[in-house]
């Protein structure tokens, strides 16, 4: 069997992940003469004396695999490593291609040197109960091409090459390449497939077994009572807290929020796990609000901070790097509400201008001082988080201008809820 890591299969493609929002992509040729001869090579290749070397693990579902990548990029910012710039790497198959995507780094060494790499050995060879993943070494030949050497380093010390292929640029693909395993990485459409990630956790994370406790506590397929349920999304500091607050007293409402009290003395702790075992966390938090809302909506009309179109939208926008137009396109299996997830009434997404976004977050007391780079990436994310709460459906969300004053806002929106749920 091909050793996990980049699998030995026919041209694997890859992506790196810079810091701007294009892909750099490159794939391999077996043969020297063939391709992209005279082409320039892919500009995440630094020249010599620099040095570029790659890892990948398998990217989901297996719980292992995404602790591995979660601590090999910790480990790369260490020691001799640290010099080095980490950027992320995909690997996946050309269209058409079988392969599941693998997720990875690749490292440039600015200074070139044989510490870096027996460093690199060193790393992937103390991680445990995983064999090492392959460690790719690109070599400059004799004519300026570019080459990978794929070594699979044996436990006890040594290496064999796995295969040694010519690197050469390649086009953006048309879809992002982690668009095709959301659904197992990120995006659980069923109470089900985020139930066994949490499940896989139980003897690493104490915690994970009392949250799957509380969510077999909860009876299945919740039905919604009679009373309307009234769900508020948007970006942080877009005025959730306070809209839902006053929609609560305005309409004697019981006021909800996903995650729900029970659960929020582990978020911390998935928070600082994986994406694939925080977004599985946050998913099952939905199940658990899902019986509380049916229970308040027998009795009362419901309001809830945040449900599943937050879950969705920030794994989405986390899972694909770069730009807006990565996004998967409109009417994607990931913008659909879960089959079995009790459904609200109505959906009300706050937004408001970065700018006003940015002052309200001050106003709260968050550091004002960001780098430059960071605030350009902030502003992808955020726009790819909204552009991903637009396009949920069944139910979508439907939009409120929420710059306007307090009493403005909580106005627009108990029109909106009267208009949609009828008399209260
Ligand atoms: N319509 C509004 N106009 C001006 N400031 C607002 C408005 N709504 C909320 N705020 C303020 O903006 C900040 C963020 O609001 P908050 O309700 O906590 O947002 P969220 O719950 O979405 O993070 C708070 O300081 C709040 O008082
Ligand atoms: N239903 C939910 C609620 C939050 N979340 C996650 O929690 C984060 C937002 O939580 P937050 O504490 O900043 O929310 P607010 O304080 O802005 O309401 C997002 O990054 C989501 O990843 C989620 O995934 N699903």
């Amino acid at each position: 069997a091909p050793p996990a890591g980049c699998s030995a299969q026919a041209r694997p493609c890859f992506a790196v992940e810079g810091p701007g929002s294009d892909l750099v992509c490159f794939t391999l040729s077996g043969s020297e003469g063939a391709g992209g001869s005279g082409r320039p090579l892919p500009r995440c290749f630094l020249p010599a004396p620099a040095r570029c070397y790659s890892l990948c693990v398998p990217a989901a579902p297996s719980v292992p695999a995404a602790r591995l990548h979660r601590r090999l990029r910790q480990r790369l910012r260490q020691g001799p490593l640290g010099r080095c710039r980490v950027l992320g790497l995909l690997c996946y198959s050309a269209p058409g291609g079988q392969a599941a995507l693998e997720k990875g780094f690749l490292i440039q060494d600015p200074q070139g040197g044989a510490e870096t790499e027996r460093a690199l050995e060193e790393l992937l060879r103390g991680q445990g109960e995983l064999p090492p993943p392959p460690l790719g070494v690109y070599e400059a030949g004799e004519r300026g091409e570019l080459w990978q050497c794929l070594w699979v380093l044996r436990g006890a010390g040594g290496r064999d090459l796995l295969r040694r292929a010519r690197v050469v640029a390649a086009e953006e693909p048309p879809l992002h390449p982690a668009v095709p395993g959301l659904r197992h990485a990120a995006v659980f459409l069923s109470l089900e497939a985020a139930r066994s990630v949490v499940e896989q956790c139980t003897s690493l994370i104490p915690e994970a077994t009392a949250v799957l406790d509380l969510v077999d506590k909860c009876p299945k397929h919740s039905k919604k009572g009679d009373f309307p349920v009234i769900v508020i999304e948007g970006l942080d500091a877009t005025g959730k807290t306070t809209v839902t607050q006053s929609v609560k007293d305005s309409l004697n409402a019981l006021l909800l929020r996903s995650p729900p009290a029970c659960i929020s003395q582990w978020r911390k702790t998935f928070d600082d796990e994986p994406t694939l075992i925080r977004r599985a966390f946050y998913a099952l938090g939905n199940y658990i609000v899902a019986s509380e809302i049916a229970k308040a909506s027998t009795e009362s009309p419901v309001v809830v901070d945040r449900y599943w179109h937050s879950t969705a939208a920030y794994a989405i926008a986390t899972e694909i790097s770069g730009k807006v137009q990565n996004l998967p396109p409109t009417q994607h299996e990931v913008y659909q509400w879960p089959e079995d997830l009790l459904k609200p009434d109505l959906v009300l997404l706050l937004t408001v201008s970065p700018e006003e976004r940015i002052r309200r977050l001050q106003g709260r007391g968050l550091e004002k001082t960001e780098e430059e780079t960071e605030l350009e990436a902030n502003s992808l994310f955020r726009q790819k988080v909204e552009e991903s709460y637009k396009r949920m459906e069944n139910p979508g969300c439907q939009e409120v201008d929420a710059s306007p004053s307090r009493e403005e806002v909580l106005r627009t929106v108990l029109h909106l809820i009267k208009k949609h749920c009828g008399s209260l």
